[in-house]
């Protein structure tokens, strides 16, 4: 086990690389089992966690998997041996349900361990088994297992009762090598889900629409492999961004897709941080006092959930009162006891985190609960006075890329001790 240390106190300053996106490589390895021929070279992949789990999972369905230079791999899953996928690194992260999907649509049949995942809230996969019944899957889960066989996949009209990422790119994976037309209304329109889309069309789908409320699927024999680069980390550009003007730095994110970013640069302008955006960068500069605003988490293109954390550790330092209201999962403010501990003025009601900004926050020692909330903790640490420890920084492994290393260029003084 090990935790990070942090001396608070250094204003950031400089530029960021921002990484290829975890919740777009993270689904678009599992969619390489979709390739029956060829290899698929995937570019921008994160070295995260997550990443490492689903590289186990597919070479133990019999993928070829080599790690290639420049953040780069190639997968060949033209001869899988099994459609069984249930070990302990399935059950561990979130995205191994992407196998559900990704292998009936091959081999119409998979047996996948349930997924794991953040701690954030109930998180049920019932659009998923809809999606896939839909289709014509039987699907049942026994012991822990989802079980999905079809005699054959056909094209339907599936309309989701919620907006789910998970849901909308499962059901796609599923029906790209169905019989006919599938058609997905009410899907998310995260530019992960886009991305996954232009990856499978790159092995040869038809797929039209992602982006927009309704997907059209048309289904193809076979797939092959293809060459694809990951889009930049929407969320991990967010925590440097939030974590310039919380610092009351200047730091510029590089290699990012600046109107991906547009809901978390509008809110840092509207606290009063200076927001300059170029061609594939967003410099964040504090430019004098910040003050409060409210933040409801919603569906792209709203403010993402998966950014709301880091923003409660800026706001709890800002003039005036903020409320951060999560509508999408109903256990997300676990960090707000931990920022308690550093001295923030937090109260929970029901959904919403009303935050009424003190002058600074304390060094403590805290945990991170989940991924973000865990970068929320660094962010902390980084604007307190004194040291911080932060524990169970297995959860911020899962999603970012040498966190600490990254902040330690930027100036910040943040070290990796064994626990
Ligand atoms: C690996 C990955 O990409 N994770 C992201 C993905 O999670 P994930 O795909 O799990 O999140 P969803 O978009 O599916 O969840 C959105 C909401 O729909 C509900 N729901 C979802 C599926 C379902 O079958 N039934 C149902 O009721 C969930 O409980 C939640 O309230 O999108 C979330 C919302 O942007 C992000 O926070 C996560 O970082
Ligand atoms: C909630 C997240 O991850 P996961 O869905 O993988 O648990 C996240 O990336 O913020």
């Amino acid at each position: 086990m090990e935790k990070l240390i942090i001396e608070g106190g250094t204003s950031l300053k400089g530029e960021v690389d921002i990484n290829g996106a975890k919740n777009a490589a993270v689904a678009i390895l599992p969619a390489t089992v979709l390739a029956s021929k060829g290899k698929c070279i995937i570019e921008n992949i994160p070295d995260i966690e997550d990443i490492q789990c689903l590289k186990r999972i597919i070479s133990d369905l019999g993928g070829k998997i080599q790690t290639l230079e420049d953040n780069s791999i190639e997968i060949d899953a033209s001869n899988l041996t099994t459609y069984e996928a249930c070990t302990e690194d399935v059950r561990k992260m979130r995205a191994s349900y992407y196998l559900d999907g990704a292998l009936l649509g091959r081999f119409k049949k998979a047996k996948v361990d349930l997924p794991g995942g953040c701690p954030i809230g109930v998180r049920p996969i019932d659009q998923h088994i809809k999606g896939f019944e839909a289709l014509g899957a039987h699907v049942s889960i026994e012991h822990g297992t989802v079980i999905l066989t079809a005699e054959k996949l056909v094209g339907t009209s599936i309309f989701f009762d919620v907006v789910s990422v998970g849901a909308t790119i499962n059901v796609m994976l599923a029906a790209v090598l169905a019989e006919g037309v599938t058609t997905l209304e009410n899907v998310a329109k995260e530019p992960h889900v886009v991305d996954v889309a232009n990856f499978l069309n790159s092995m040869g789908a038809d797929i039209k629409g992602a982006g927009t409320d309704v997907i059209r699927i048309k289904g193809v024999e076979e797939l092959s492999g293809c060459n694809y680069s990951v889009i930049p980390d929407q969320i991990e550009a967010a925590t440097f961004m939030i974590a310039a003007a919380a610092t009351k730095g200047d730091i510029t994110v590089t290699n990012v897709i600046p109107k991906h970013l547009e809901p978390i640069s509008a809110k840092l302008a509207e606290m009063g941080a200076e927001v300059i955006q170029g061609d594939d960068s967003v410099r964040v500069r504090y430019k004098g006092t910040l003050k409060g605003v409210n933040i409801k988490t919603l569906p792209y293109p709203g403010f993402p959930t998966d950014a709301q954390q880091t923003m409660c550790t800026l706001l709890s330092v800002v003039e005036g009162r903020s409320l951060i209201t999560e509508t999408i999962y109903e256990a997300r403010h676990k960090h707000v006891d931990e920022l308690k501990k550093m001295g923030a003025n937090i109260k929970v009601e029901g959904r919403t985190a009303i935050i009424d900004g003190v002058d600074k926050l304390t060094g403590a020692i805290v945990k991170a609960t989940d991924l973000r909330a865990g970068a929320a903790m660094v962010i902390a640490g980084l604007i307190a006075e004194g040291t911080t420890q932060v524990y169970n920084i297995e959860h911020i492994d899962r999603g970012y890329p040498h966190i600490e290393k990254k902040f330690s260029k930027l100036g910040a003084n943040i070290s990796r001790v064994d626990a």
